[in-house]
C-alpha cells in the first residue's frame, strides 16, 4: 500500500466517489457525511522505543481499511464494520504470539476481547495498527502506555456487561449458599444426597462487595432486594446505593462479611489483593467469589482455604491463565493448581462467562465498533481510554476543500505554535487539541486546500520530527 502522501488521490472524480463512498457506509451512525481518512504516522523516537515505521492506511476507499477481529466478536459489531466497507477477518479465538504478530503486521484496527495481551513485544510489529477495540470492559490486557506513545488509540466498552456479570453474582451467591453445585453434580452421578447441614438463606447474611463500580454497585441493588446487608470497600469515596454501608478498609469488610466478592480491575495495587493474611481475617465459614481478574485472589492460598475448612465455598468466573478458545483443556499446563481447585468441593468453576449474555455482547459490539468507525473515519477519540478526547462536528458535503488533520504528538511547549505554522497557510475552521500525559492530540478542519497541497501538509508536519511522539497521526478528509 503507497504511503499516505504520495496516495492523494487528484481530480473531482475521485473525491465525489469517495465523499459518496464514506458517506453512504455509515450504516448505525448518524453522520451526514465523513471526510476521507488518512492516517499517518511521521518518525521520531520516543524513549528508545524502536518506532514503526509510517502508517499506511488509505481509506480514501473505505475498502482499504483491514480489520482483524479475535476472540468471537459479537455478529452486531462485526456486521458495523463490514458496513463500512472495511476487509474484516473474524476469528473466533484468541491466537498465540507467533501468529498474532504475522497477523498484526498489516491491520489497521485489531479488536479483542479479554484474552489477547497486546503489549509491547506484540505492539512493536503493529506498523498500521491505528486503533484497538476491546470489546469488553477491562483493558489491562493492552499496554495502554505503549500504545499512545506509538499513536494508537483504544476503546472498550465501560458498563455494557456490567449487569450480565452481577446477576452472575446473585446466581452464584445462592448456589453457593445451598450447596446446589455439589448437589446438581451428586445427581447427575446418581446420588441422591438430601441435606440441610451447611445449607443457608441469604436473607440477612452480609455481603461484602470489593469494588464499587459499575459491576459492584448493580449488584449492591440486587442484593438488598434479597434482604441482605451490603457492605463496600473501594478506594475512592463513592455514594451508597439503597442503604449500602462503606467501610474505610478491607480488613474491616473481611472481618464482617458472610460472602465477599471482588470487582476490582487488573492493577498493581490488586493483584494477590487476597492472600493467606485476607483469608485469615474472613470469618469462619464465609464465600469468596471473584469475577474481576484472576490475579487478583492468590488461588493455591484459596486453596488452602478451602481445604482447611476456613471458607464454606468460592465461586471463581477467572483465571491468571485462561485457554485461548472453546474446547481447549483447563488443566495444570495453564496454572499448576488446577487440579487441586477441581477436587474442592462447593466451588463454582466457571469459564470466564460473566459478560457472556446476549444482551451484553450485542451491545459491546455495537458500541465499540461504533467507537472504531468514528475514530477511523472521523478522528473522534470520545471515550478513548488512553488519549485525550477531541471531536469536533463532522464535515459535511456543503464544505468542500476541506480537511480534517489528526495530529497526535509529544505534548511539549512548542509543538501547536508550529504545527498552526504549517496550518496557517489555508483557513483553520475549527480546531480542538486537548492532551492526556505525555501525548497530546489536535484535531483541525482547515478549507481552501487543494487535493495536491495534502501531500505538502502531511510532509511539514512530519518535518516536526523529533519533538514528536513516536505515534502521530494525520487524518485529513476532503468532501467536494
Ligand atoms: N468476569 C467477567 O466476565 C467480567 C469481569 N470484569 C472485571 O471486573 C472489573 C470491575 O468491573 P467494573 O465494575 O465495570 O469496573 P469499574 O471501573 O466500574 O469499578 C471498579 C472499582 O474498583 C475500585 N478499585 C480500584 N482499585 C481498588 C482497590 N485496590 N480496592 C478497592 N477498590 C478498588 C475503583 O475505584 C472502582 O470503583 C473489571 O475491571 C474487569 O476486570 C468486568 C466485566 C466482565
Ligand atoms: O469485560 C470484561 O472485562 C471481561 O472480563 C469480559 O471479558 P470477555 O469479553 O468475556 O473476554
Amino acid at each position: 500500500m503507497p504511503t499516505a502522501a504520495r496516495d492523494i488521490p487528484q481530480g473531482n472524480g475521485h473525491s465525489d466517489s469517495l465523499a459518496r463512498t464514506v458517506s453512504n457506509s455509515f450504516g448505525t451512525l448518524d453522520l451526514s457525511t465523513s471526510p476521507t481518512a488518512t492516517f499517518h504516522s511521521p518518525q521520531s523516537s520516543y524513549g528508545g522505543h524502536q518506532k514503526p515505521s509510517t502508517k499506511q492506511l488509505k481509506p480514501f476507499q473505505t475498502q482499504d481499511v483491514k480489520v482483524l477481529l479475535l476472540e468471537n466478536v459479537n455478529k452486531t459489531g462485526q456486521d458495523i464494520l463490514r458496513k463500512q466497507g472495511y476487509q474484516v477477518e473474524a476469528l473466533k479465538s484468541s491466537l498465540p504470539d507467533d501468529q498474532l504478530i504475522e497477523k498484526i503486521r498489516d491491520v489497521h484496527v485489531i479488536g479483542i476481547r479479554s484474552k489477547t495481551q497486546l503489549r509491547a513485544n506484540i505492539l512493536k510489529h503493529a506498523k498500521n495498527l491505528i486503533v484497538i477495540g476491546c470489546f469488553c470492559i477491562g483493558t489491562n490486557q493492552v499496554d495502554l502506555q505503549y500504545a499512545a506513545e506509538n499513536g494508537i488509540c483504544v476503546f472498550n466498552s465501560p458498563f455494557s456487561n456490567s449487569r450480565s456479570v452481577a446477576e452472575l453474582m446473585i446466581g452464584e451467591i445462592i448456589t453457593l449458599a445451598r450447596q446446589l453445585g455439589d448437589r446438581n453434580n451428586e445427581l447427575h452421578n446418581g446420588v441422591w444426597n438430601k441435606v440441610s447441614a451447611g445449607c443457608w438463606e441469604v436473607r440477612g447474611k452480609t455481603l461484602g462487595i470489593v469494588g464499587y463500580g459499575h459491576v459492584g454497585s448493580q449488584l449492591s441493588v440486587m442484593a438488598e432486594s434479597m434482604g441482605m446487608k451490603v457492605i463496600f470497600y473501594d478506594v475512592v469515596n463513592l455514594m451508597s446505593m439503597g442503604v449500602a454501608s462503606p467501610v474505610h478498609t478491607l480488613e474491616e469488610l473481611l472481618r464482617q462479611a458472610d460472602f465477599v466478592t471482588l470487582h476490582v480491575p487488573e492493577i498493581p495495587e490488586t493483584m494477590n489483593m487476597i492472600s493467606t493474611a485476607q483469608f485469615d481475617q474472613m470469618k469462619q465459614g464465609a464465600y469468596l467469589l471473584n469475577a474481576s481478574r484472576g490475579s487478583v485472589v492468590d488461588i493455591p492460598a484459596l486453596i488452602k482455604a478451602m481445604q482447611a475448612g476456613k471458607l464454606a465455598g468460592a465461586a471463581l468466573d477467572v483465571y491468571p491463565n485462561e485457554p485461548g478458545g472453546n474446547g481447549e483443556h483447563f488443566t495444570n499446563n495453564l496454572n499448576d493448581f488446577t487440579e487441586d481447585l477441581r477436587k474442592l468441593k462447593n466451588i463454582l468453576l466457571t469459564p470466564h462467562i460473566g459478560g457472556s449474555t446476549e444482551e451484553a455482547q450485542s451491545a459491546i459490539g455495537a458500541e465499540v465498533a461504533d467507537s472504531l468507525v468514528k475514530y477511523v473515519n472521523l478522528g473522534t477519540t470520545s471515550g478513548a481510554v488512553n488519549m485525550p478526547e477531541v471531536t469536533l462536528r463532522s464535515l459535511t458535503m456543503d464544505e468542500p476543500n476541506h480537511v480534517r488533520v489528526i495530529y497526535i504528538h509529544k505534548n511539549v511547549p512548542g509543538v501547536l505554535r508550529r504545527v498552526n505554522e504549517i496550518l496557517g497557510d489555508h483557513n483553520v475552521d475549527k480546531q480542538m487539541t486537548d492532551s492526556r500525559g505525555d501525548v497530546a492530540y489536535l484535531m483541525a478542519d482547515i478549507s481552501s486546500v487543494n487535493v495536491s497541497e495534502i501531500k505538502d501538509l502531511y510532509q511539514s508536519l512530519e518535518d516536526l520530527g523529533t519533538s514528536l511522539y513516536t505515534g502521530s497521526s494525520t487524518l485529513d478528509g476532503v468532501g467536494r
